[in-house]
């Protein structure tokens, strides 16, 4: 099998941890300025309310490091002024000790402040992590489950979930480049306080600097955004070819090959760009280079010609030599955080855009009143379309379920019944009509309170990560979880026996990314799911295909346990099995997106329509 690579793999949407690298390359540096102030004020607020004595902490510790750095080359100026004095040399050394004396206080303040803005640094990342973390998932867990059907929105929440590392990434960011300007100003200033003209020596030495290394930060970003597309072929490549999702198959079709040609493919066109890159970032980092040894050198140059004038003496030109040192270590660690700040800085608007955005997809809040026990659940009129379908799911469907109840829906793949219950299960709302328990409609209760009385299970059940237990008892949270309960949900369900011949029986965890970790087959799996529907006995019980890789006993006992609801509790229930729905109260059949018959099994065999057809094709089956 040979296939051009852009045919099997085409180009993916850009992945959510770019944005922040793209928007970088594609800002320019005044950009990037331009949008630091704003990017400092919001670090400085998330930081204030996730800690407040740990930001002050940090805010003190940064200025009082500053200031001593101020000092201690003041200090050093002194040093030098008493050692280049006249005299014999004990008595200069002499001289020189209080000067000596305050350096070495002012470096070990220094010193001290470091160490205290590290711990308070250390303990703020914690709070500020928690603080987003769990603003974001109060919000991914509470939006309406049509937000989910949205590409844009789905695309928004995997960039938000970098919120947390972005925070913290632009805390600590805007905090270390405030250390670097306050550095940098304390030199500055001593600078002044010992020679003004100096000042012109220390712009010299930094600012071409400055400029060099923003520039080779912009072209590392350029060059990363460059090779993205192929980077994210590699990232699909990788996962096919070393996840265990896609081993089974891998092996089966013999994909080994094929793959193995695409990455070859891919690697080397990224091979070349990759060389190729590697020359131009080495021309600009020499060009760097050049650009901070020649400006070095023009402030020996000045320094030499305003020492000859006799503008400054020997003490001061030697202090702004040590001063241009340090002045260029702060420069190194700015530009490095200027553009993580701001990298970091968008990302975290991705975060705070999609904390905005979700806001439109929440529940809303009111003080509803929590519905009675079922009586009846009236679908009228009721109409779903998905965003971007030409033709509605669910297309004007009206029925009535009455309590006791059970009904069947049943119709092609498609036709629209997983849909319908989602409605009816309050889950999804209706494009148009409405769905009432008791006469009213679902919005006007309370949503939690409707949702206490309906289980669902779904077709596609989720894997939880927990125990055998935990996966049935998860069906009712609200409960305090109870062995007695979950095993007998689990007889209904046909899962008991086979619940405690796992290696632990219950406490056994059922996913394999942990070490003791078991994996069920897909017809064990069913029968958990089922168990968690039948746990809470609750009024209306909604199963979609509950049944589906069931073996026949399994399947004989589960709809046993649904048919000793009837009379008693609601269950609707949807399955291609047409067998297990003859005992069924009602039976509606939908055919794409419409309901197209309705009654009992009786009623519709003699009517002849769709069901009598599709029955009778499954029935052939097991016909002679
Ligand atoms: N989240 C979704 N976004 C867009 N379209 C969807 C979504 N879910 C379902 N559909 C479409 O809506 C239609 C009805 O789907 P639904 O799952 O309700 O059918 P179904 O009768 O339960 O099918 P099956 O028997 O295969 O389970 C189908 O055309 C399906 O492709």
């Amino acid at each position: 099998m040979t296939a051009n690579t852009e045919s099997v793999l085409p180009e993916l949407r850009t992945m959510w941890w770019e944005t922040g690298l793209r928007r970088r390359a594609d800002a320019g540096l005044f950009g990037v300025f331009a949008e630091l102030p704003a990017l400092v004020r919001r670090a400085i607020a998330i930081s204030w309310r996730a800690d407040r004595l740990r930001t002050s902490v940090v805010g003190a510790a940064t200025v009082g490091g500053g200031v001593m750095a101020t000092f201690g080359l003041l200090a050093t100026q002194r040093v030098l002024v008493e050692l280049f004095a006249g005299g014999p040399t004990p008595d200069r050394v002499t001289a020189a000790l209080p000067a000596l004396g305050a350096l070495a206080l002012a470096t070990a303040i220094r010193a001290g402040l470091g160490i205290a803005t590290g711990y308070a640094q250390n303990g703020l990342t914690p709070r500020v992590s928690r603080e987003i973390e769990r603003g974001l998932f109060e919000v991914t867990t509470s939006v309406r489950l049509d937000a989910f059907d949205q590409d844009a929105f789905a695309d928004d929440m995997e960039r938000a979930s970098r919120g947390t590392e972005s925070a913290i990434g632009l805390v600590q960011g805007v905090m270390n480049l405030l250390a670097g300007v306050v550095s940098m100003l304390s030199v500055a200033v001593a600078v002044v306080l010992i020679h003004p003209l100096l000042l012109l020596a220390l712009l010299v030495a930094t600012v071409p600097n400055a400029w060099g290394s923003l520039r080779a930060g912009h072209q590392r970003y350029r060059t990363y955004i460059a090779g993205s597309v192929r980077r994210r072929r590699l990232w699909i490549l990788h996962r096919l070819m070393a996840e265990r999702v896609s081993a089974h198959e891998l092996r089966s079709y013999g994909l080994r090959r094929f793959l193995l040609d695409q990455y070859d493919r891919v690697m080397s066109v990224e091979t070349a760009i990759q060389l190729a890159l590697a020359r131009r970032v080495t021309t600009s980092t020499s060009v760097g280079s050049a650009i901070g040894g020649v400006a070095t050198g023009a402030v020996y140059v000045l320094l030499g010609a305003l020492l000859l004038r006799g503008h400054i003496p020997l003490s001061a030109a030697a202090t702004c030599v040590i001063a241009v040192q340090a002045a260029q270590r702060a420069l190194t660690t700015m530009t490095f955080q200027i553009d993580r700040v701001y990298t970091e800085g968008q990302h975290f608007g991705d975060y705070t855009g999609f904390m905005t955005r979700a806001a439109a997809h929440m529940p809303p809040e009111s003080d509803r009143p929590a519905p009675g026990p079922l009586e009846e659940l009236e679908v009228r009129g009721v109409t779903l379309r998905y965003p971007d379908r030409d033709t509605p799911a669910v297309d004007d469907v009206t029925l009535t379920v009455r309590a006791g109840q059970t009904v069947a829906f049943v119709g092609e793949n498609g036709s629209g019944k997983s849909t319908l219950a989602a409605m009816i299960a309050a889950l999804r709302e209706p494009t148009s009509g409405t769905i009432r328990w008791n006469g009213r409609p679902l919005p006007e209760w309370d949503a939690a309170a409707l949702r206490a009385r309906v289980a669902v299970v779904t077709q596609d059940y989720h894997k939880w990560p927990f125990t055998a237990a935990t996966n049935i008892a998860v069906g009712d949270p609200e409960a305090e979880p109870s062995q007695p309960r979950i095993e007998s949900a689990a007889r209904r369900a046909a899962a008991h026996q086979m619940i405690s011949e796992l290696p632990h029986g219950y406490e056994t965890l059922l996913d394999r990314t942990f070490a003791s970790g078991q994996d069920l087959s897909g017809g064990q799996w069913q029968r958990i799911t089922a168990a968690r529907g039948f746990l809470r006995d609750a009024e209306l019980l909604i199963m979609d295909e509950p049944s589906s890789a069931l073996d026949p006993r399994a399947e004989d006992a589960l709809f046993q346990a649904i048919r000793d609801r009837q009379g008693h509790a609601t269950t609707i229930l949807i399955t291609h099995r047409l067998a297990n729905v003859r005992h069924a109260d009602r039976i509606f059949v939908l055919d794409d997106g419409r309901l197209v018959e309705a009654g009992t099994h009786g009623d519709l065999m003699r009517l002849g329509g769709r069901y009598a057809e599709l029955f009778t094709l499954q029935a052939a089956g097991y016909a002679d």
